[in-house]
């Protein structure tokens, strides 16, 4: 199974340069005959309908569980409807930490996307604290992170993004994410993604651990050639 790459633009690219980068991501992938699936996240202003030759999926990096309503400053599924957008991204650590979105109201927006039959990429991942207090002290923070979340649905894809290795430089070993994996590999058997500075230097590495089905990408996700570059390191793998 081809592993799964996703980029988190977070709070990078316009409409345009998304969509450059999006154009020039579909030529390298049609041209090369990838068919593995890519997740882009852009800023909720660039959401679109891109008509892609690959399987590039465009989700969305937040929404309000709502059709529609009174959230200022929040969107909702007319919104995302309006771009075809069935994908999202749930429980992203700078939600929790920054946001301060809590597990609760992550769980209720997790079932509430469910319902709507979205796919949802879940993040889950501790701080460098509780990763510092050992090792079963991470399994149960991580549990904890699936308080009210039914981990067997069918269109979940998890991702563990220790909070320590998000934005730092500070990747997590190969040893590390094969052991912190197969607790979470216990709690759910959907597709299990790394995330926390991968970059074309180290996602061999992280792509050949067992128990890790793909990436999820900040930083090095923004630039369209180290996306490419990342992704031809999957192919090759993958042959
Ligand atoms: O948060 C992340 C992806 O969602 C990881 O970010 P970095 O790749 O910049 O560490």
């Amino acid at each position: 199974m081809s592993k799964i790459l996703a980029a988190n633009f977070k709070t990078n690219h316009t409409r345009a340069s998304t969509r450059a980068y999006i154009e020039a991501l579909d030529a390298h992938l049609d041209a090369s005959g990838y068919k593995g699936e890519t997740y882009i996240f852009p800023p909720a202003t660039a959401l679109d309908r891109f008509e892609t030759k690959a399987d590039i999926r465009i989700g969305a990096q937040n929404a309000y569980p709502t059709v529609k309503g009174s959230f200022t400053g929040e969107i909702g599924l007319e919104q995302l409807g309006e771009f075809g957008i069935g994908t999202i991204l749930v429980g992203h650590s700078e939600r929790r930490h920054i946001l301060g979105e809590s597990q609760a109201f992550i769980a209720q927006k997790y079932a509430w996307f469910k319902e709507q039959g979205f796919t949802i990429v879940y993040c889950i991942g501790e701080p460098l604290e509780v990763r510092e207090a050992g090792d079963d002290a991470v399994r149960r923070y991580l549990v904890d992170q699936c308080e009210g979340i039914d981990t067997a649905y069918e269109k979940l894809i998890l991702a563990y993004e220790p909070v320590w290795a998000i934005g730092t430089g500070r990747t997590a070993t190969p040893e590390l994410i094969e052991q912190t994996h197969a607790v979470i590999k216990r709690l759910s058997d959907r597709p299990l993604l790394y995330g926390g500075s991968v970059k074309p230097q180290n996602i061999a590495d992280i792509l050949a651990v067992p128990g890790c089905d793909g990436a999820l990408i900040g930083t090095a996700s923004w630039d369209v050639e180290s996306m490419v570059s990342m992704l031809e390191t999957a192919m090759r793998d993958e042959k």
